[in-house]
């Protein structure tokens, strides 16, 4: 009798930009505690699971050629630990993982912790797993710690590594420029470089969370734009001074404020409305301060299957600047 395969089965999963990110001292485990209210936004990756004979994972899109293949792919480390956790061999899944990028490699919105988590909810559909979201964000924060958020999107508080999050009453959609620069930076690198700084001197660091969190309640995005705060900032600035100027640019631009989303460098320019955003975007995409320029909304769902009349991305073609 023939085994039937099933069909492959591909999710939408959500970038993040943290609207506070407030860094704790580098904890003996090298890791800092955070205090950081992630926003889920509409600038999205798609991730093809299916069954084949040729496992292996395959990246098209925005900025693919940096993105490793093998088993140190995020989306591969995920289908590894699934495996495990359901008792199979994880060194055999005979699966294919095709990322379809929108979202910029290394740029500080957990591009790759967002494979990670879309990886995970296809192939639990896959496998037709029983497993609860709490189970799978069990598995995601051991990817990583932002692989957690990624999966249950919207806007949410995060503590501990940024893996304990709980939901945030967010009333309002709110408008967003991204600015990518022209080479990511490496999120140990820039917290490397806040230590640093912090040793030297005592860089400010951002205010409490309490009034963000009121701001967001209220759905108001000028009251939002007041409050934007990254201890992170500082470290990606001096890592690469001419964030800066696109920073400045982008207010310049018309944006109520803007910010560098994560650890950099993407900068997220948060705009009053969807016509001010894409107004904004065609002034900034003409100062050549950045390399790309997008306009996102949030915030939107995490990784979910796309299914119906909801068709994928097409694949883009590979260009080679
Ligand atoms: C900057 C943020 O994007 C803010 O949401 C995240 O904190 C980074 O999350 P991520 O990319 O998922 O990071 P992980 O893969 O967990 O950690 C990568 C490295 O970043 C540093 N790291 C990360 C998270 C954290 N709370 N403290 C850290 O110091 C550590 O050096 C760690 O080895
Ligand atoms: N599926 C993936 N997509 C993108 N990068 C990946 C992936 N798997 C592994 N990587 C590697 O992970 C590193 C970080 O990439 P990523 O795009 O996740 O950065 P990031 O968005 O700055 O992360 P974060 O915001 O979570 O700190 C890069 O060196 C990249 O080569």
């Amino acid at each position: 009798m023939l085994a039937v395969v099933p069909p492959p089965v591909t999710v939408r999963v959500p970038s993040k930009v943290n609207l506070h990110l407030a860094v704790g001292d580098l904890r003996p485990d090298g890791y800092h505690d955070l205090t950081t209210i992630f926003q889920a936004l509409s600038l999205t990756d798609e991730v093809t699971v299916a069954i084949a004979d040729e496992p292996g994972v395959e990246v098209h899109g925005e900025g693919a050629d940096a993105v490793p293949t093998g088993a140190s792919n995020l989306a591969w480390r995920a289908v590894q630990e699934l495996a495990r956790h359901v008792g199979r061999d994880p060194d055999e899944p005979k699966i294919r993982v095709v990322i379809n990028k929108g979202i910029p490699v290394s740029g500080g919105m957990a591009g790759g912790s967002a494979d990670a988590a879309a990886t995970l909810v296809g192939l639990a559909s896959l496998w037709r797993l029983d497993i609860t979201r709490d189970e799978l964000a069990g598995i995601c924060a051991k990817l990583g710690s932002d692989v957690p958020f990624t999966l249950y999107g919207g806007t949410a508080l995060g503590t501990g590594r940024g893996e304990k999050l709980v939901p945030v009453l967010s009333r309002h959609t709110y408008h967003w420029v991204l600015a990518f620069d022209r080479r990511g930076l490496s999120t140990p690198k820039v917290f490397t470089e806040l230590d640093r700084l912090r040793d030297e001197g005592d860089p400010p660091r951002i205010g409490a969370v309490e009034p963000v969190l009121e701001a967001l309640a209220t759905g108001d995005p000028r009251q939002l734009a007041l409050l934007l705060g990254n201890d992170l900032q500082a470290a990606s600035v001096s890592l690469r001074p001419g964030l800066r100027r696109t920073l400045r640019a982008g207010v310049s631009a018309g944006a109520l404020a803007g910010t560098v989303s994560g650890s950099g460098p993407t900068c997220a320019f948060l705009c009053s409305d969807g016509e001010s955003a894409l107004r904004v975007a065609a002034e900034l995409a003409g100062a050549g301060v950045c390399r790309t320029v997008r306009v996102a909304h949030g915030p939107v769902p995490g990784a979910r299957v796309i299914g119906g009349d909801e068709t994928p991305r097409p694949i883009p073609p590979q260009v080679h600047a």
